[in-house]
């Protein structure tokens, strides 16, 4: 379903927080000391050292643990976060890092897509946010989302992602330049489209990573920018910036060569924008809409020769020349915020980003149709022949494609739920058979756990009703 995503469950022996836990050579299979239960005397002295040995530092272990408990609870008193922090510093504390180094060698990918993670900013460690990133690897990532059963247990679901690069936040823009924008830069001078643009949540760092300080002609630009307030960033930009420098001969309009940079406005959820102003929900829209749009496209350069749909937004009116032709590169820089706040988010951002990669990594098709050069005036905006059959068409087939991810993923929810739902609903049952169990209690958390997964269940119902209507009116 998603070959990039890996997620763990919490199985039923598991410790609470989700951390891997290795099992002492002391232990048996249900965690019961074996050597206390044996006679150690009849060991030789050598032997008996070792097991004393082992038990000492089995004990220190604990006491450490325990020690960074109590540091924890006394420090983070105020902080509903202090539990979560802990289980991701235990879970941390299991992974070899192996970030990546200005020495590691380039990839020459056709696409490359690759997320860069920012440090916690002043707002967020006020708000004593948990940073719920961690980047074990080069190519890798680990999202550590807080979750909380119905019995308020609170556990980590830690999803897995993997990328061509991930850029934790100790890297900065030299190194981001080096994996990204400039292995693209000769393209453009073998006859070339290059374009690399930054996709993310607003406030996850677009404009830090494609502007820089911005000087070069990109200032001038900048102030043409519609701004406006977010929620997550109160200088948040409500447009998509397109830099583009293109190559060509003097005197011809043929363009020998173009490379873009692009910095999306902020992918924002509807919910967030729910108590926006009406103008603030009409861009939110048509951010939205573009976006899926520029999903298409890639898409569509993944496999060669099929249709572009280019003529789903302006944005990729705008871009359609980059990408078609066999010499085209792109690389997508996906940007997340640490923070808990952020977690919901950052996993859209994962997905949509992984949901290219899967694309490509499906979608190898022949080329037989490779356009011819392109020149300015194909386009033009003028020159772009919109037929509006034909726009009402992409557009309809974009809210399909939208509705169908939608589905996905409230599919995803119901199977996931479902199988929490029959370990809790087992131990909820297994409970009441022991003496004097409290009815109560039993019968509200079995009330909550079935209100729990039929909320689910009918949210997805609804998302099903949806598709199946708009695959009909098709
Ligand atoms: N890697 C980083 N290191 C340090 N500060 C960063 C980093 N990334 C972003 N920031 C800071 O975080 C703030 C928000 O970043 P930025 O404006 O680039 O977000 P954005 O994704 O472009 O947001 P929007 O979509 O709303 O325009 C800025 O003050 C920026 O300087």
């Amino acid at each position: 379903m998603f070959p990039y995503l890996i997620e763990e469950r919490e199985s039923k022996n598991s410790p609470k927080n989700g951390t891997p836990r290795r099992k002492s050579l002391e232990e048996d299979n249900d965690g019961n000391d074996l050597v206390s239960r044996l006679d150690t005397n009849s060991f030789s002295p050598r032997y008996q050292k070792l097991i004393a040995k082992s038990r000492d530092e089995r004990r220190q272990r604990h006491a450490d643990e325990k020690a960074l408990r109590d540091q924890l609870l006394h420090l983070e008193q105020n902080n509903p976060y202090w539990e979560f922090a802990q289980m991701i510093c235990e879970f941390r504390g299991g992974l070899e890092f192996r970030p990546l180094r200005e020495s590691d060698s380039v990839i020459e990918n056709q696409i490359t897509v690759c997320v860069r993670k920012r440090p916690l900013n002043d707002k967020e460690i006020k708000r004593r946010e948990v940073d719920v990133i961690s980047v074990p690897a080069k190519n890798q990532l680990v999202v550590h989302e807080p979750k909380q059963k119905v019995d308020l247990t609170k556990y980590l679901e830690n999803q897995h992602f993997r990328f061509d690069y991930v850029f934790d936040e100790s890297c900065n823009n030299d190194l981001i330049y080096k994996f990204t924008a400039r292995p693209l830069v000769k393209t453009i001078f073998e006859g070339g489209m290059a374009t690399c643009f930054a996709y993310g949540q607003t406030g996850s760092g677009k404009t830090h990573t494609m502007g820089g300080e911005f000087k070069e002609l990109i200032q001038k630009g900048s102030v043409e920018r519609t701004s406006g307030q977010t929620s997550a960033n109160s200088n948040s930009s409500r447009s998509h910036a397109v830099f583009q420098i293109i190559l060509r001969k003097n005197g011809s309009k043929t363009i020998d060569g173009k490379f873009s940079l692009i910095d999306l406005a902020g992918n924002e959820r509807g919910a967030d924008n729910s108590k926006s102003n009406r103008q603030t929900r009409i861009e939110g829209a048509d951010i939205n809409k573009s976006l899926l749009a520029l999903k298409e496209c890639i898409r569509a350069l993944g496999r060669k020769g099929a249709h572009l749909p280019f003529r789903g937004s302006k944005l990729t009116q705008v871009l359609r020349d980059s990408f078609i032709g066999e010499k085209s590169r792109t690389c997508m820089i996906a940007l997340i915020s640490p923070g808990n706040f952020s977690v919901d988010h950052s996993l859209n951002t994962l997905r949509y980003a992984d949901r290219v990669k899967e694309l490509i990594a499906n979608d190898n098709l022949d080329n037989d149709e490779i356009p011819n050069a392109i020149t300015e005036d194909d386009i033009s905006e003028e020159n772009v022949d919109i037929d509006e059959e034909v726009l009402k068409a992409e557009e309809k087939r974009l809210q399909i494609s939208s509705l169908e991810w939608e589905l996905r993923e409230s599919q995803r929810h119901v199977i996931q739920s479902c199988v929490n739902f029959h370990d809790m609903a087992c131990d909820l049952y297994n409970s009441a058979e022991e003496n004097g169990y409290d009815q109560q209690h039993y019968a509200k958390k079995w009330r909550n756990l079935l209100h729990e997964i039929v909320d689910i269940q009918r949210g997805a119902l609804l998302k099903a009703n949806e598709f199946c209507t708009a695959l009909d009116g098709h």
